[in-house]
This record gives C-alpha cells, sequence and structure tokens, in this order.
C-alpha cells in the first residue's frame, strides 16, 4: 500500500483532503516543509500540503519549497470548503476564552466572528488548525479554530460549529511526488509552472503571458513572490489550463523555456473542479500535427 504523508496533526483539513486521493497509508508530519522533506528522502511514496486559500490566498511555505527545493511534480490536487468548529475544553464559556489558536490562515479566516464572538480572546498562531486542538487539550490555550473533523480526535466541546467569515471560502490542496510520475491527460488537466523572467525591462512580463496567449492557453493564476534579496525581482506562479503533453502546451512550454532565466515545470494534474481544459479552435493538437505535417513539405521543397 503506498505511503502518503500530510500536513498534520490527526484532524487537519489536510487529511481531509489526502483521503480523498484514495486508500494509502497516511502519515502524519507536523509542518508543510517536514512533508516534503519526506517525500523528497523517499520515505514516503506521496505528501499532501495546502498550496492556497480563497480568501487568505497562498501557503507560501508550500511554494517556496517547490520552487526552490529539490523538484516535486504536483499529480493531483484537491479542493475542500472550509468552515471551522470552534473548541475549548468541556466547560469553557466564550467570555472565559482569553487565547484562541489556530494556523494563521485560520485565524485570518475566522477575524471578525473572533472579534464579534470571543471579544476578550487574543489570536495565537500555531503550525495546523489540528495543533491548536492538541495544545488546548493540553491547556495552554483556551479555544481552537479547527477543522470540524478535529472534534473526532480530540476531547474537546464544540463552543461553535460552522464558523466562517467567508461563506464559500475554499481550500486547494495538492498531492506531489518524486518526479518520474507524470500523470496522463484527462481532457480537465492544470499544469503548474514558478517562472523568473529574463529581465528587468518594459514588457517582459506581458510578453511572457502573451506566449501563453497567443496558443490559447486559459491562465487560471498568476501570483508573485519575490526572489529575497532585494526587490524589483520575482518569481511568478503560474497555473493554466491544459497538461504538457498537450501540443498547445509543451510549445508555450518551450518557449518560456527560451525567454525566461528560470522555468520550472511543477506538475501536469487532473483539476478537482468540474471545468474541462480543452484546447480551442486552431490550437488543438491535431491542428499543431497537420501544421507540423504542412511545414515539414514545405521545407523538403514540395
Ligand atoms: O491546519 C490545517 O488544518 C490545514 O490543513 C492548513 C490550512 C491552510 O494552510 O490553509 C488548510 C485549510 C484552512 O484554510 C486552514 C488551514
Amino acid at each position: 500500500m503506498s505511503r502518503i504523508a500530510y500536513f498534520g496533526p490527526r484532524g487537519t483539513f489536510t487529511e481531509q483532503a489526502a483521503r480523498s486521493f484514495g486508500d494509502a497509508e497516511f502519515v502524519a508530519v507536523d509542518t508543510v516543509p517536514l512533508v516534503l522533506a519526506a517525500v523528497r528522502a523517499g520515505e514516503v511514496d506521496a505528501g499532501c500540503v495546502p498550496v492556497e486559500n480563497s480568501v487568505e490566498g497562498a501557503v507560501t511555505a508550500t511554494m517556496d519549497s517547490l520552487a526552490e527545493d529539490e523538484p516535486l511534480y504536483a499529480v493531483g490536487e484537491a479542493i475542500l470548503p472550509v468552515r471551522f468548529s470552534i473548541l475549548t475544553r468541556p466547560g469553557v464559556k466564550a467570555e472565559d476564552v482569553k487565547t484562541v489558536a489556530s494556523h494563521p490562515h485560520a485565524l485570518a479566516q475566522v477575524r471578525y466572528w473572533v472579534a464579534e464572538n470571543l471579544p476578550n480572546a487574543v489570536p495565537v498562531a500555531t503550525t495546523s488548525t489540528a495543533s491548536a486542538a492538541v495544545r488546548v487539550n493540553e491547556g495552554e490555550f483556551d479555544a481552537a479554530v479547527s477543522a470540524p473533523v478535529a472534534v473526532m480526535h480530540y476531547p474537546l466541546h464544540e463552543l461553535a460549529t460552522d464558523v466562517a467569515d467567508v461563506d464559500t471560502a475554499v481550500t486547494r490542496f495538492l498531492l506531489l511526488r518524486r518526479p518520474g510520475h507524470l500523470p496522463q491527460p484527462t481532457g480537465r488537466d492544470r499544469t503548474s509552472l514558478a517562472v523568473i523572467i529574463a529581465h528587468d525591462e518594459p514588457g517582459s512580463l506581458a510578453n511572457t503571458l502573451s506566449e501563453l496567449a497567443l496558443r490559447g492557453i486559459n491562465l487560471t493564476r498568476i501570483e508573485s513572490r519575490p526572489l529575497r534579496g532585494q526587490f524589483g525581482e520575482y518569481r511568478f506562479y503560474l497555473d493554466l489550463d491544459g497538461h504538457i503533453a498537450e501540443q498547445r502546451v509543451g510549445d508555450a512550454l518551450a518557449a518560456l523555456h527560451r525567454n525566461s532565466r528560470q522555468v520550472r515545470f511543477l506538475g501536469s494534474y487532473p483539476k478537482a473542479d468540474e471545468s474541462t481544459s480543452d484546447a480551442p479552435a486552431r490550437a488543438t493538437d491535431a491542428d499543431y500535427q497537420a501544421a507540423a505535417e504542412w511545414l515539414a513539405k514545405v521545407r523538403e521543397g514540395l
């Protein structure tokens, strides 16, 4: 049976996401970098980590490691709705709560609710939502902002359920493997890249994006992170519809490789939402094939 590490401990949203990929032996690991390190070291077959939340944005620990450390490829994604339970030790009332602990992304998603309902509470960051529950159980903090499943693992009381400042909030998770396991195209695929564009000159980002637009490729996400040392230099994270095995996507990636300082492929994998990744008219593999055949003939002088 394959072994999947997930950002734990037991009872995180990430555990739920990991279990959605099917039967496996699941291994809880305390932080995102340690999950990715376990995959790189071959201690597990795959690792599941959060990558972005619709309210708070990117999970930078995931993005930085995927772009900078030894390569890993995404082979699957999961998208979960995010609504929280507020867990306390039995007998603790809202007015007694002086500290409310959780992962920073979770605290950001209940900021207004906490201000209104736990007016005496100071927010405290923990490594994950479930580690907050562990520490509330140990008496360190008064309340944890947790995934609803956490109450099944820790003997805590639900002070409130279904808590979220934004009703429709979702988090996206990736299943990552060492290179060598490219999933087959399904017609509903996403490709992820990290790109450092070549020069800080007018139009260089527009030129990069034009390589995608010209080939009818739909960009689903663009996010930048500074290259740490100074302002003015950024790495762009691009998610686009389509699979690297498709002609238009391969062609665009080759063009980016020619024109950019660095292109790192982060995976082509089936999308978790219902949308397709069909090529538009005149950009299908058959269109590319026909054009290549025409060119070959012309080059032979025919
Ligand atoms: O702490 C957890 O339960 C996680 O799985 C992490 C995480 C995140 O990184 O965004 C996942 C979903 C929620 O948005 C809050 C926290």
